[in-house]
C-alpha cells in the first residue's frame, strides 16, 4: 500500500505538489496522467524519496519513507524510467541482475530470475543474456528496464514513462506483457504517463493531475461516463471518450450469452475495439464469442452501435 498524506512540494514559488492525499491499495496498478508539468513524476519520486516532501507524509506498507533508512527503501521498490538508464559496461544478465546482487541472493538463484525475466519480458534473442546494451533495439533495452525493476520481486514499482520512446506496436506488446505479469505477480504498480489511451489500457485506477493537485480519482470507466467537470471531460477526449470507451471494455460485458454466430471466434476477454476491428475485417455483423476454446456467446454490431460506442 502506498498513502500520500497532505503532501506538498514547491520549487522556489512554485507549488507543484498541492495539498495532495492518495491511497493505492496492494496489488493495484494505478496510473498518474496529465499534462506536462502537473507534478506526476514528483509525486512519484516522493515514494523512494528522490523528492523530499515539504510537507505531509508518503507511507509505504504504513511506514513514513522518513523512518527507513533510504538504501534499504530503495531496494525494496522497482524503479523503471524512460531514459532506461542500464548499465553500458554491464551486460543484459548483470544489468537484471542488480539488485539481487545487492541483497545477496545465492549465485544460482539470481541465474535462475534472470532466465525466468529474459522468458517473461520476451527478450528471446538466443545468447542476449551476455550483451551489452548498446547492441540492443530500443524496444528490448526498455524490457531490460522492466526486467531490472521486477528482478527481485519487489512488492511495489514505480515506472515514470518506462515506454515513452518506443513506437506504437513496440509499446503495446510491452504494455501488454507488464500487465499480464502485474496480474500474475499482484505488485502494486504506479504508473506515470502522459498518455491517455496508455493510462486507460493498463490502470485499474486513474489519478489525472492538474496544476499539482488530483482533478478526479477512479477507474477509467469513471472518468470516461462521469468526468468531474470540464476540465476532466476535456483531457480524456470529449467526443474521443466513446471510441475509448471501446478500448476499455471487454467483449465478456457486451455479448449476448448463448447465442450462435458464425466466423472467427472473439475471446470473451478481447475488447470491444478489438470486436470492432474483427468485425470489419470479416465482413459481419455478428462473431462468435469463445472463452477456454469453448463458445459460450455471440457479439453483434447493432449492440455496440446502440450503446453510443
Ligand atoms: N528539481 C527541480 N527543480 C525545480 N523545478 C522542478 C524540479 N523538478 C520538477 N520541477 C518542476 O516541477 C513541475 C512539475 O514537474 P514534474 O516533472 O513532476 O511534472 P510531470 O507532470 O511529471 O511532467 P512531465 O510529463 O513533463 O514529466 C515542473 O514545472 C517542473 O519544471
Amino acid at each position: 500500500m502506498i498513502e500520500f498524506e497532505h503532501v506538498c512540494k514547491r520549487f522556489g514559488d512554485r507549488v507543484v505538489i498541492d495539498d495532495l492525499s492518495l491511497r493505492i491499495d496492494d496489488g493495484e496498478f494505478f496510473v498518474l496522467v496529465g499534462p506536462s508539468g502537473s507534478g506526476k513524476s514528483t509525486l512519484l519520486r516522493m515514494v523512494n524519496r528522490l523528492v523530499p516532501v515539504d510537507a505531509g507524509s508518503v507511507r509505504v506498507g504504513g511506514e513514513d519513507v522518513l523512518s527507513l533508512d533510504v538504501e534499504t527503501l530503495r531496494r525494496g521498490i522497482g524503479y523503471a524510467i524512460q531514459s532506461v538508464g542500464l548499465f553500458p559496461h554491464r551486460t543484459v544478465a548483470e544489468n537484471i541482475a542488480t539488485v539481487p546482487r545487492l541483497l545477496r541472493w545465492p549465485e544460482e538463484r539470481i541465474r535462475e530470475r534472470v532466465d525466468e525475466l529474459i522468458d517473461l519480458l520476451r527478450l528471446d534473442d538466443p545468447g542476449i543474456g551476455a550483451r551489452y546494451p548498446s547492441t540492443l533495439s530500443g524496444g528490448q533495452q526498455q524490457r531490460v528496464g522492466v526486467a531490472r525493476a521486477l528482478a527481485a520481486r519487489p512488492r511495489i514499482v514505480l515506472m515514470d514513462e518506462p515506454f515513452g520512446a518506443l513506437d506504437p506496436l513496440t509499446r503495446e506488446s510491452l504494455q501488454a506483457s507488464l500487465k499480464a505479469i502485474q496480474r500474475d505477480t499482484g505488485t502494486t504498480i504506479l504508473f506515470v504517463t502522459h498518455d491517455m489511451d496508455e493510462a486507460f489500457g493498463l490502470a485499474d485506477r486513474v489519478g489525472l493531475m492538474l496544476g499539482g493537485r488530483l482533478a478526479q480519482v477512479g477507474t477509467p470507466l469513471d472518468l470516461l461516463r462521469h468526468p468531474m467537470d470540464e476540465r476532466v471531460s476535456d483531457f480524456v477526449g470529449g467526443t474521443r471518450a466513446r471510441l475509448r470507451e471501446l478500448a476499455v471494455r471487454r467483449v465478456r460485458d457486451s455479448m449476448r450469452a448463448g447465442e450462435h454466430a458464425d466466423g472467427e471466434p472473439l475471446d470473451a476477454d478481447a475488447t470491444l475495439q478489438d470486436a470492432l476491428g474483427a468485425m470489419l475485417a470479416q465482413g459481419r455483423e455478428r462473431l462468435p464469442v469463445h472463452e477456454q476454446g469453448r463458445a459460450v456467446g455471440a457479439i453483434v454490431l447493432g449492440d455496440l452501435v446502440a450503446r453510443g460506442a
